[in-house]
């Protein structure tokens, strides 16, 4: 296997990028200050799947195949950039699922491949190619290839989007009429453009002098020009491709054009590059009536370069953390925007995790099948794009249950990460002001938990609010079933507030008990009778643990909780998951103990405080 050539420097603990293919140094120099550049070109496929581990981006053109297995076996790979326009060779779905951005270069290439198509149409008009060929096969066949002029004839453009408005703008000065199909097109650009957009295909086809297709490789355009069609077009029309292999059938083309049902065409892109010898491909290419280029639409210089500096900026970004611009498989948000989110994408993801492990007591995938109110509040609410703060909070919720290295979880795939796991997450916009709160937006975590499911049954047991809630189940009238119910509903919810105070994340609200604290490091939570003596119990044990208490703050019933006055009544309350340390009915007020604390508490300790002195729960969360 050839060696990798380390264009840049030797520093092994740089993040590496692989480029497989040949991409313009001018973007390569951009990476080579911070980055490890290994340009291999000629590998096989195998090959590739052997080194691509080592890689954390991958930067290719059209001839690599970004298959599911090259991804797969790509464990670091955080990009793969596509130095062009079409990502048709990458399998954009597995990406997507493994939380690879792929970013592609939507603008770089576009006047190339224009000009290219302006190129193949004065070609294939005036029979170029063949004439070169004749004359230096030291023929001079003058009369043999006439030609004919596009000034006046009917350029129809398949796909009116980019590639396709430059080429009607340059046809247009050629004097051409333009006409287009697309049903996304955007009509105020086409009439711009001089272009009338028609309303079938069928009506394209059939007044086409020349018909130029730009639309993308997706399956409802594979295979979209076959034999019925051609049929439809006049015996002196002619194609151009310079979109992708395959949208025209190619067998289907070189029937047409040995029939004489069309009269010519300009071919850049085959299905299979380069095409194998034999295939419907090379029969066209070997066609009198075909110009024929080796996929080159994209190959300028200047292109190239727009290309290369385009799509090694956006690796630059992606490996440093930040968001790309163009993004195919992750929303597009302005840096300045996503400067704003990123303080909540950090609290949202404390949320995810404090709730995992403070709520969920078994810590287990099956507990998070709740469904997820999150409700953005104040400023917050007129946020553009939350997509960073729901990635944040599905890897928050599932990074305590999950191993480090496969908690690849980012804005691609966490709507399919969280749907995979059955975590249901609804999110929703409060535009309440937060006039008192002392800070102008936060976000509310609640968990609703189906009561129906096993996991709910298993939570209900093990959470002392669940156990209130079966105590006073014994009245029997049909208010007070309701009033029951409410309460049940309520009993239910798990909360967690959270907001940004000089860009520090803090919790303002844990279940319910109303605090503030940042959530940071190792923290043991107890909830307990608000009754003098409790601090010291705790103090006490984690002092005899070695533990030291960095902060320390009590969390009181949140005054708004209406839950309050049913928490006074006299209840019983069981102890979660004290081994049966069942405590007595008790009417005291009860109150949150948080303690920031120097090293982790360990599951003995923890149960050592439970019980008899009146501390009801206690839970260690990292965070
Ligand atoms: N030969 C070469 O070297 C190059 C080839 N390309 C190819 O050119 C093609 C177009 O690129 P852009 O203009 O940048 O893409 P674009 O996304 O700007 O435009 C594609 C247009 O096709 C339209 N479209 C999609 N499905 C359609 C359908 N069934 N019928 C009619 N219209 C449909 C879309 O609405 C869109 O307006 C791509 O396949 C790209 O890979 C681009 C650059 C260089
Ligand atoms: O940008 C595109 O879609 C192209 O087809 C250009 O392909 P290339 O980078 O020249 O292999």
């Amino acid at each position: 296997m050839p060696q990798p050539i380390a264009i840049a420097n030797g520093h092994a603990n740089r993040p590496k990028v692989l480029i497989p293919e040949k991409v313009s140094p001018d973007g390569l120099r951009l990476l080579q200050v911070s980055l490890e550049v290994h340009e291999r070109k000629g590998l096989t496929p195998d090959e590739l799947l052997q080194i691509i581990g080592e890689y954390d981006a991958l930067i290719v053109r059209s001839e690599t195949k970004v298959t599911a297995p090259l991804l797969a076996a790509g464990k670091k790979l955080r990009v793969v950039a596509r130095a062009g326009v079409g990502v048709d060779n990458v399998d954009l779905t597995a990406a997507t699922k493994l939380g690879i951005i792929v970013v592609n270069s939507p603008q770089g290439n576009i006047n190339a491949a224009a000009e290219h198509t302006i190129a193949l149409l004065m070609a294939v008009a005036r029979n170029v190619g063949d004439a070169c060929a004749s004359l230096k096969a030291g023929k001079w066949e003058r009369s043999r290839l006439v030609g004919v002029e596009v000034k006046g004839k009917t350029l129809a453009i398949l796909g009116l989007g980019k590639v396709g408005l430059t080429v009607a703008r340059a046809a247009g000065g050629l004097g051409m009429n333009l006409i287009a199909y697309d049903p996304y097109a955007n009509p105020s650009l086409a009439a711009s453009a001089n272009v009338e957009i028609l309303p079938t295909m069928d009506e394209l086809f059939a007044q086409a002098d020349f018909l130029t297709i730009h639309t993308p490789m997706i399956a409802s355009t594979k295979g979209m020009i076959g034999d019925t069609e051609l049929a439809k077009m006049k015996p002196t029309a002619r194609i151009l491709n310079v979109a992708r292999g395959g949208i025209v059938d190619e067998r289907a083309l070189l029937s047409a054009l040995e029939t004489g049902a069309i009269a010519g065409a300009g071919i850049d892109v085959f299905t299979s590059e380069p095409p194998q010898a034999g295939d419907a491909a090379s029969r066209l290419i070997a066609h009198p009536k075909v110009v024929a280029t080796p996929h080159l639409g994209a190959s300028t210089a200047e292109a190239q370069e727009n290309v290369s500096i385009d799509v090694c900026e956006q690796v630059l970004s992606i490996l440093s953390g930040q968001l790309p611009r163009s993004a195919v498989n992750a929303p597009i948000i302005l840096p300045e925007e996503y400067r704003t989110l990123q303080p909540f994408v950090t609290l949202l993801e404390k949320m995810g995790s404090l709730y995992t492990q403070h709520f969920s007591p078994s810590n287990t995938a099956q507990q998070l099948r709740a469904t997820f109110e999150l409700t953005y509040e104040g400023s917050l609410a007129s946020a553009n794009t939350t997509k960073p703060l729901f990635a944040a909070l599905v890897k928050g919720l599932l990074s305590p249950i999950t191993s480090a290295d496969s908690l690849n979880i980012n804005i691609v795939n966490a709507e399919y990460v969280a749907k995979e796991r059955g975590i249901l997450i609804n999110e929703s916009r409060s535009r309440d002001k937060l006039d008192q709160e002392g800070y102008s937006a936060s976000v509310t975590l609640r968990a609703r938990l189906d009561t129906r499911s096993p996991s709910a049954n298993r939570t209900a047991r093990g959470d002392p609010f669940a156990t209130a809630t079966a105590s006073t189940s014994t009245s029997h009238s049909s208010s007070a079933r309701r009033q029951q119910k409410k309460k049940e509903k309520k009993m239910e919810d798990q909360i967690i507030t959270g907001f940004i105070s000089n860009n520090t994340p803090y919790i303002g609200r844990l279940g319910r008990f109303s605090t503030s604290f940042v959530p940071e490091g190792t923290m043991l939570l107890c909830r307990n009778y608000d009754e003098p003596g409790k601090i010291g119990v705790v103090g006490g044990r984690l002092g005899k643990a070695g533990v030291n208490i960095r902060f320390m703050n009590v969390a009181p019933i949140d005054e708004d909780d209406d839950w309050e006055e049913g928490l006074l009544q006299k209840v019983d309350s069981v102890v979660r998951d004290g081994g049966g340390h069942g405590t007595p009915a008790k009417a005291e007020k009860e109150a949150l103990m948080i303690l920031g604390v120097d090293r982790a508490v360990s599951d003995e300790v923890r149960r050592s405080l439970l019980g008899d002195d009146g501390v009801l729960e206690a839970s260690v969360v990292v965070l």
